[in-house]
Parts: structure tokens; sequence; C-alpha cells
């Protein structure tokens, strides 16, 4: 009986807590767990979001939320003021480590320029790239022993004899850019229309004319406006003047539009915490027919090339584009290395696949934001035709549009000013990635070997805010002795347009009161102030001389052609939607055709 009642005692009482002591095992567990995958931030006192670093997702729920507005890199800027730093540290995905977000110029430059032995392209840019072109430059770390090999290949692309070359396609594509939009804006009557397609165009065209040596005549802004003078006139229902006008765009070729897919790809890598997988997967379901048909294009360019190479007509045979460029010189390696060439072999098709993908969609988002600056800043466009006006005198006095020649080699300081203050204020690619190549050490925080580094340049302390009064002496020593190499952007007017921040009056220029006094004098300088609109060092933009010269004859050209009006401010966002690049939400012009 006394057992029995010692059983009846026991049971309720193991009930009663074993039960409390297997929850509490759990929840240790589930605690130790959480804890174990909770982001790690890096030793020391960088400042970081501290709820972040106590979930398991990390930064990724505010990113999710930026994502949703359509920039989200934004998410950078808005950290680090947040932070009130220069320099933080961000849990971007989980399960990865913390990345150092950097949005001080002067540290961002000196990693970029002078401290490139202990930095090199982050590994994040091989998987974002790793999968779409893996044997392109842009996706090595330049340890990588095919690194010095493939830059060996495109070495003749931004040389002078090459871009000289370029330029004539450029001006060419950019005056049936001028036709097409004087027709336009003869049909809009006073109305804005979206400019962004026909820009996208423009630089499509632009870069396979210097890849391919494609012709005008089957560039797609040709086929446009070809079709679009095929089409109806418009008729105009509603009366308000600033109703935009929509014209009818033919669609592109099943391979261009392949090649622009591809492209686009890139933002899958940009977003996912797990990029190569995740690409991979797409690539061989969604977007395989896409690769395929981009893999087709470049073969039929390569049998082109080779056609023309070989060609017995000199004209034919002439080296006209990057493709040809770059065949010669794999028959060259060839012959030297006792081998036959191998005109397909992956760096090549990778090299000039991965040519057309930074030079395109750079250059178009570029393209659409000078647009958007020219119509909001009407009398910085009046200096700049003023300018355009002076210095292509001849042409101005015979009323004829300036020869390529003109625009390419006047000296004409306020269009590089102007030019320089567009890519200031541009979005187009504010973020530079780097990785640690060994222990370092970040305005005096040590930072361990491996971790990313994310130069955000539009954020506080970069080319569009003021920023943090950071000590010397927490500077590296390569950064404090290049302090007087740059100039510093004057903080009352650093957000606002103003192209004359970069140019330098010289000593003792007297003015006469003429017209094109102004500019007498005035020397464009490009270390102004802080500019990293195309990164920096031996791994900054391959493609910025080419970049240079397109913007240069396409602004050229427009602001000599038309006046640019001011659009409705419903049209006039400057929200960026991120895709490869940031890309104006809104890009509308409206035209006042002057010649
Ligand atoms: C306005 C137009 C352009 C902008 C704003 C731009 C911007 C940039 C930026 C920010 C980088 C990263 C630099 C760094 O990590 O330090 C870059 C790299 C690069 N860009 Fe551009 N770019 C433009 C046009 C072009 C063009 C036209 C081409 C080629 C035809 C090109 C080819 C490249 C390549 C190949 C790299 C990688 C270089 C390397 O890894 O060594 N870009 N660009």
């Amino acid at each position: 009986m006394a057992e029995a009642n010692e059983n009846e005692l026991f049971v309720p009482w193991s009930i009663s807590t074993s039960v409390p002591i297997t929850l509490a095992v759990i929840w240790v567990l589930l605690y130790y767990l959480y804890i174990r995958h909770c982001p790690k931030p890096i030793p020391g006192n960088i400042p970081y979001n501290k709820s972040s670093a106590n979930r398991i997702l990390g930064d990724t729920p505010e990113i999710k939320q930026y994502q949703k507005t359509g920039d989200f890199r934004r998410f950078f800027r808005d950290h680090n003021a947040k932070l009130n730093t220069p320099i933080s540290q961000v849990f971007m995905f989980p399960y990865s480590k913390p990345f150092i977000l950097i949005t001080d110029f002067r540290e961002g430059y000196d990693i970029l320029s002078r401290r490139h032995r202990e930095f090199d392209r982050s590994k994040r840019n091989a998987d974002i790239f790793g999968t779409i072109v893996p044997n392109f430059h842009l996706a090595m770390q330049t340890q990588d022993p095919r690194f010095k090999g493939n830059k060996e290949l495109v070495r003749d692309l931004m040389t002078p004899t090459f871009l000289n070359e370029a330029t004539v396609h450029i001006y060419d594509i950019a005056t049936v850019l001028v036709d097409m939009w004087a027709y336009k804006s003869t049909q809009a009557a006073g109305r804005p229309f979206p400019a962004y397609e026909d820009l996208h165009c423009v630089a499509l065209d632009i870069i396979l004319a210097a890849a391919f040596g494609i012709p005008l005549e089957q560039s797609a802004t040709h086929k446009q406006f070809e079709f679009l003078q095929l089409q109806p006139p418009i008729i105009r229902s509603s009366k308000s003047k600033d109703d935009p006008v929509i014209y009818s765009q033919i669609p592109l070729s099943e391979s261009l539009m392949a090649l622009i897919k591809v492209t686009g790809t890139v933002v899958v890598g940009y977003k996912s915490p797990f990029p190569r997988l995740h690409h991979w997967i797409l690539k061989n379901t969604i977007w395989r027919k896409d690769f395929a048909q981009k893999e087709a294009f470049i073969t039929d360019q390569i049998n082109k090339s080779v056609e023309r190479l070989t060609s017995e007509n000199t004209q034919e045979s002439r080296m006209r584009c990057a493709m040809d460029m770059m065949l010669l010189r794999e028959i060259g390696y060839a012959k030297k290395e006792g081998r036959k060439p191998n005109i397909n072999a992956p760096r090549m098709r990778d090299e000039l696949f991965g040519y057309v993908a930074t030079g395109h969609d750079t250059s178009s988002t570029t393209l659409s934001w000078i647009t958007k600056f020219l119509t909001d800043n009407e009398s910085s466009q009046a200096k700049l035709r003023h300018q355009l006006h002076s210095a292509f005198a001849e042409a101005h006095a015979e009323k004829r549009q300036p020869t390529v020649m003109e625009i390419i080699e006047k000296p004409a300081p306020f269009l590089d000013a102007f030019l320089e203050e567009c890519l200031r204020l541009a979005k187009t690619l504010p973020t530079i990635l780097r990785e640690a190549l060994t222990d370092v050490t970040i305005l005096g925080h040590s930072v361990p070997k491996g971790t990313g580094i994310i130069i955000y340049n539009h954020g506080p302390g970069g080319q569009l805010e003021s920023g943090f009064d950071i000590p010397e002496s927490a500077r590296s020593d390569t950064s404090q002795d290049s302090k007087h190499r740059v100039g510093e952007w004057n903080t009352d007017d650093i957000s606002c347009f103003r192209p004359e921040r970069w140019l330098q009056r010289m000593t003792g220029v007297q003015y006469d009161g003429e017209r094109d006094a102004e500019f007498e004098g005035a020397n464009y300088n490009a270390n102004s102030g802080p500019f990293l609109t195309f990164g920096g060092g031996p791994r900054g933009c391959f493609g910025k001389k080419l970049a240079y010269m397109e913007l240069r004859i396409v602004l050229a050209m427009l602001v000599w052609n038309f006046e640019f009006q001011p659009c409705p401010a419903e049209l006039s966002s400057y929200e960026g939607i991120d895709m490869a690049t940031v890309v104006p939400k809104q890009c509308y012009v409206r035209l006042k055709q002057l010649l």
C-alpha cells in the first residue's frame, strides 16, 4: 500500500517536474542555436545596428523594406547616417560575415587608389558575375592567374586609335537620335515624352558598334526612327500641355533582347544570399533560352569578324571594332605560342559580352540622369549652350551641326564641368566593392582578412553630402599624405547642381566684356573635389574613356539642337529603381527644337 502510494505520488511529481525541465532545455537549446546563428559583429567598436545583431536575418528585413521602394542601395546611405558614422558593419545576408560599409570619400579613395595591395576586387563580384561571365576580368580578383591574360586581350580597347574609331559611330548614332527627337518634338507640340527607351537604345547601339562594328542601318535607334515615321500622326485627346505623349516602340530583335535580359540577371547576384546557386538555377530554367540566344549572337559576330579579317577587300578587312581587335590579338598569341588560334576561347567570348554588358546599362542610365539635370537646371543648360556656341564658333556661324572632331577636340571647360557635375550627381553605380586581402586597419578600426568592403559614394562624407570630422590620426599614412590631392566640396551647396564647382580661374586673365568672357581663363579641374563615380585605382572603371567620349558627344549634340524645357513635377521624380544600375524612375523631356 505504501509502495502504491509512493508510485501514485511519484507519477504526478515526474510529470510536474520533467515537463518544465524539458521545456527549459529546449528553450536553452533554441536560444543557443538562435544566438549561434545571429550575426557575429567584428570585435572592436565598429558601429552596427544592435537590433539587427540580435536577429538571424541581420539587416535583411530593413534592406527588404528599401527593396520595396525600388532603390535598395539607399539603405547604405541611411545606415551610416542613422548610426552617425562614416564606417559601420552591415549584416547583409543571414549566415554571412559582416560587411564594412564606408561612406567617407577620403577613406574610399585611399582604399581604392593607394591601398590596393591590401584590398582587391571582392569575391562577391565573382559571385555576382560568376555564372553570367565567369571568364570576364570583372569577375576575377587581381591575383587570379587568368586576370593578366584577359587584360592583355582587351588592352587595345581604350587606346586613342580605337576610341577615335568609336567616336564616329557614337556621332552617327547621336545624329539619328537628334533627328528622331526633332520628329517627336514636332509631333508632341510642346508636350513631354519619355526619353529612357530611346537613350537605352542609343547606348546599346553605341556599345554594339564599338564591340562588333554593327552598322548604323542595323541600329535599334535607326529602326525605331523608321518605324515611328510609318505610324499614323498622334491624335491628342487631352488638352493639357503637361500630358505626356507616348510613342509606340518597335520591339528589339530577339538576340538584342537576350543580351539585355542576360545583363539584367546580374540583379539576382546583387540581392540574393546565395547568388551563384540562385543564378545557376534560373539560368538553367527560365533564362535558358536567353543565354542560348546570347551565345548564338556572339558566335555569329565572331564568324563575321573572321570573315572581315580574312577578306581580300582591304576596306572590309580594316580593324574597326573590339571583336576584331581581340581576334587579332588571339591570332598573334597563337602564332607566338605555335598553336592554332582559338577563335571561340571562353575568355574572348566573355570579355566581349562583358564589354557590352558593362558598357550599355551604365551609359544609358547616366544619359537618362543627364537629361533630367538638363531639364531641371535651365540656367546651367543655357550657359552650356553658350559655351558650345563659343567653342564651336564656326559651326554656330554656319548654322550647321558641329563635327565630331570639333566636339572632341575643341576646348570647352564648361562642357567638361557640366558633364562632370552630372556624373557626380547621377545615381548610376553608387556602390563599389572590395575585399580585405589581409588584416587591415580602417579609420583606426581593425578589420579581419577576407571582410567584404562596401564603399558607398552617395552617403554622408561622400561626393554628395558633407560628412564627419574624422581626426587625421585615425586615417592611414597614405590618406594623410594625399590629403590635399583632391579638393573639398563646399558644404553649403554640395548637394546642388552647380557645374562651376569644377572650374578654376587662371590668375591674371582680363575680361573684355565680350559675350564669351565668362569662359575665358576658366580651367576645368578634375580634382576639384570628391568624386568616385568610376571607382578608382587599378580596378577602377575600364571603360571610363569610352564613357566620357560617348556622354560628351551625345550631350553636346542634344544641347546644340534642343532646349530642354521644364517638365511637370509629377513627371520629374528623382527616385531611382535598382536594376543592374540605379535607373531614374521617371525620365521625360519636353523639347524645343533650335536648329
Ligand atoms: C557612365 C558610365 C559608366 C559608369 C558610371 C561606370 C562605373 C563603373 C564603376 C563604379 C566601376 C567599379 C570600379 C571599381 O570597383 O573601382 C566600374 C568598373 C568597370 N567598368 Fe565601368 N562605368 C561606366 C562605363 C563603362 C563602359 C562604357 C565600359 C566598357 C565598355 C565599362 C567597363 C567596366 C569594367 C570592365 C569594369 C571592371 C574593371 C575591373 O574589374 O578591373 N564601364 N565601372
